[in-house]
């Protein structure tokens, strides 16, 4: 039997929802996972430090009896972020990291930023008390082919952001390309890189091969082979930029099988034992816990979770295809092979 054994991860990258989707996925990730940065895209956003504050109690209204998980919250930053609500916040260690949307980028980005200018005070603040802003970076600009969207926002916003707000702190925020995880790699201290388990996994044909398969639908899109290839190679590198944002983004199945279908791939159910095949199927099962469970921490100025996790391999894991909520049920991300290592 092989077996290995790594502190216990977190997710630095999450969607929970609210109400009865909340309570449907938190014990999903809560069973797995000691941390997760939550984000704050519901609607209405998390905008204030109040909201925070009352999200945190539902989120751990929502864990099973007994759970230690800690959500990580985070604010949604609109053009009209208060700095002074931001820095009361960092303060009093309600939150971890600001997200950025670009407006009309991605699921619930309708109140995010469209004029940059508008947010220069929030930034200033944040790189002067040393918090990090978590980045969706895609163009939104209808002349960009979506393909291309996450490599031109990193010449066009994010280099010229990063250069004027020194000291800023930034996580790319699940990246898909050959580009950003060049990029994130290049930035030194400051800069980090979360990447999915799900990106690792697919890349564009998954979504059009055969017929259009919904499942596989989220943003930033899966790019071409030569992508998934490099977001491998970066996540097995051991290079401390890099560490796991799940992403998981549960969809009720009849809005994602629709006409117009929402992003989001969930893969609470059964990531760690997808990394786990992934990072064997590279011979680097050695780097999955840098992956997982310290490099996230380091970056976040955080220690990794005392706790551990073991995975043993046998025979296929069972997982389940669908979790059940009382408004439908929510597909579980199907990697599309099998899994051969179960958390013990
Ligand atoms: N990734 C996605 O496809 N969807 C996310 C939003 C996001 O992270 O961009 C969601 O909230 O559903
Ligand atoms: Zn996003
Ligand atoms: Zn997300």
């Amino acid at each position: 039997m092989q077996q290995i054994t790594i502190r216990r991860p977190d997710d630095w990258h999450l969607h929970l929802r609210d109400g009865a989707m909340l309570a449907a996925v938190a014990p999903e990730t809560a069973r797995y996972f000691g941390r997760a940065i939550i984000m704050p895209n519901l609607i209405p956003p998390v905008v204030k430090s109040s909201d925070a504050s009352a999200y945190r109690d539902r989120i751990l209204a929502a864990l099973p009896e007994g759970s230690d998980f800690q959500p990580l919250m985070t604010l949604y930053l609109t053009e009209d972020s208060d700095p002074a609500d931001v820095k009361r916040a960092k303060e009093e260690g309600l939150i971890h990291a600001v997200k950025l949307y670009p407006a009309g980028a991605t699921t619930n980005s309708a109140s995010g930023v469209t004029n940059f200018d508008k947010v220069r005070g929030v930034l200033e603040t944040m790189a002067e008390i040393g918090l990090p802003l978590c980045v969706h970076g895609e163009v939104v600009d209808h002349d960009v082919d979506i393909f291309d969207r996450e490599a031109e926002f990193i010449d066009r916003v994010l280099d010229p952001l990063r250069r004027s707000t020194p000291g800023l702190r930034v996580i790319m925020e699940h990246i898909t390309t050959k580009e950003g995880a060049d990029y994130a790699r290049s930035g030194g201290d400051d800069l980090g890189a979360t990447i999915t388990t799900h990106h690792l996994v697919i890349n564009r044909n998954a979504i059009l091969v055969g017929g259009i398969k919904p499942h596989y639908y989220c943003l930033p899109v899966a790019k071409r082979e030569e992508h998934r290839l490099a977001l491998r190679a970066a996540a097995i590198s051991g290079d401390p930029s890099f560490f796991l944002g799940t992403d998981s983004a549960p969809h009720l199945d009849h809005l994602k099988e629709n006409a117009c279908g929402c992003a989001g791939c969930f893969t609470a159910s059964n990531t760690m034992s997808i990394l786990a095949e992934v990072f064997e199927q590279e011979g680097a099962l050695d780097k999955l816990e840098g992956f997982t469970s310290l490099h996230g921490p380091k970056f976040y100025g955080l220690e990794p979770n005392a706790a551990e996790m073991t995975l043993v391999k046998g025979d296929p894991v069972i997982y389940p295809d669908k979790i059940d909520t009382p408004e439908g049920p929510v597909t579980v991300f199907d990697p599309m092979m099998p899994l051969h290592w179960r958390v013990a």
